[in-house]
């Protein structure tokens, strides 16, 4: 069968061990993400307390011969049929647990570094979006703009968040207002900021993946209904791994929401929960058919679909044959969509390189 070439909305970088230690101080680089390999698990440590726990062989399972030398990496996209990768961090995702707003500047900053001359810097197929450091919206905002300025094109959110820094709130207005004038689109990926349901019981690695994909809605519906992307219309938010079926679903219940229980609604939105989504959000799946028949069916097409390389949840190794099940008998026009327009659409500049 001819080969499917897709762009990615959802991979992954890996650090090296020495990303931090080799960059900061003595004094912040031995509180930096560290992962230690146990017997039977890989431990993530932040600043002196366990933030992770995984078997070693599911983190061993995730580590093909590309995941850290990035010529090799560029023969997987090349073999997998995958042309650009927005790619995540690994253990940057971690920044957003550093209690100390000095450690997690330093932190961010040095991954963004790290990404920009060790990856972005060497090639012009995957970028990474910005770290930025979250305890503080004025070093978020100064991040941000440090990043745009390095060629950044993109910005890095965890869904978990503490309660009284949720994302609707008005003290990330100024993060908002900057990402907006950057033209920086808002990633959020899931799995991310809170610790992850670890339910022991029948099911549990079913259950405790689909307990990661709830809070990516969370972000959403806090986004929309909290007002931030109706005051900001330049704003794009992409959900990664989380799926897209459920996109447009919540747009039609937070718009049951808004009209049925008006009378509790604040602040008012100019355009509707479901408009707003439409023109604002957009997500990204792996091997779901439902993020297909979702566009045909509601014509909501804001839909990126992404190799999550090199996650046991992502592609790799099975990239042509998941897009030749998906695609096939899909109408062009919507393949082309979710395989390189709508990421094209939210990272034009990569698209042009
Ligand atoms: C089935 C049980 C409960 C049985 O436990 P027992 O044998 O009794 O010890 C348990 O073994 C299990 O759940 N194993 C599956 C592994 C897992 O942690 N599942 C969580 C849901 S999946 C997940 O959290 C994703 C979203 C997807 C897989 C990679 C993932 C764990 C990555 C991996 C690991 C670590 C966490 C991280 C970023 C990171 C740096 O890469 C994300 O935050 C999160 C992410
Ligand atoms: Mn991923």
């Amino acid at each position: 069968e001819d080969k499917i070439w897709a762009n990615s909305g959802d991979s992954h970088l890996m650090e090296p061990e020495d990303l931090w230690t080799s960059r900061l101080p003595k004094r912040l680089a031995d509180r930096a993400p560290r992962s230690e390999r146990g017997e039977k698990y890989e431990i993530v440590y932040i600043d002196g307390t366990q933030i992770d726990r995984q078997l070693n062989d599911f983190m061993d399972a995730m580590r093909p011969p590309g995941f850290k030398d990035l010529d090799i990496r560029l023969q997987d996209l090349d073999q997998e049929g995958v042309r650009n990768q927005l790619a995540f961090p690994s253990m940057g995702f971690w920044t957003c647990n550093i209690k100390d707003p000095e450690l997690e500047v330093a932190v961010a900053r040095a991954w963004n570094d790290w990404a920009m001359e060790e990856v972005m810097g060497r090639q012009d197929r995957i970028f990474a979006p910005a770290i930025v450091p979250l305890r503080d919206v004025k070093n978020a905002v100064a991040e941000a703009e440090r990043a745009a300025e390095m060629g950044f094109r993109a910005l890095y959110f965890p869904c978990g968040i503490d309660d009284d820094r949720a994302w609707g709130l008005d003290l990330w207005e100024p993060l908002w207002a900057a990402a907006e004038e950057l033209k920086l689109p808002l990633c959020w990926h899931i799995g991310t900021g809170a610790a992850n349901v670890v339910y022991r019981g029948p099911g549990g690695a079913v259950v405790n993946y689909m307990e990661t994909t709830y809070p990516g809605m969370r972000v959403v519906t806090h986004l929309v209904a909290g007002g931030a992307l109706d005051r900001h219309p330049g704003l794009k938010v992409l959900v990664a791994e989380g799926g897209a079926g459920w996109v447009p679903a919540i747009g039609d219940r937070m718009d049951e929401a808004y009209r049925q229980h008006g009378m509790f609604v604040r602040p008012r939105l100019s355009r509707l929960p479901s408009e707003i989504i439409r023109q604002q959000v957009y997500a990204s799946f792996q091997h779901d058919i439902s993020a297909v028949q979702v566009i045909e069916d509601t014509a909501y097409d804001n839909v990126l679909w992404g190799d999550d390389y090199p996650h046991l949840e992502g592609t790799y190794g099975h990239t042509q044959q998941t897009l030749h099940t998906i695609f096939d008998d899909v109408d062009t026009r919507i393949r082309d969509r979710v395989l390189r327009g709508a990421f094209d659409e939210l990272f034009p500049v990569a698209a042009a390189a």
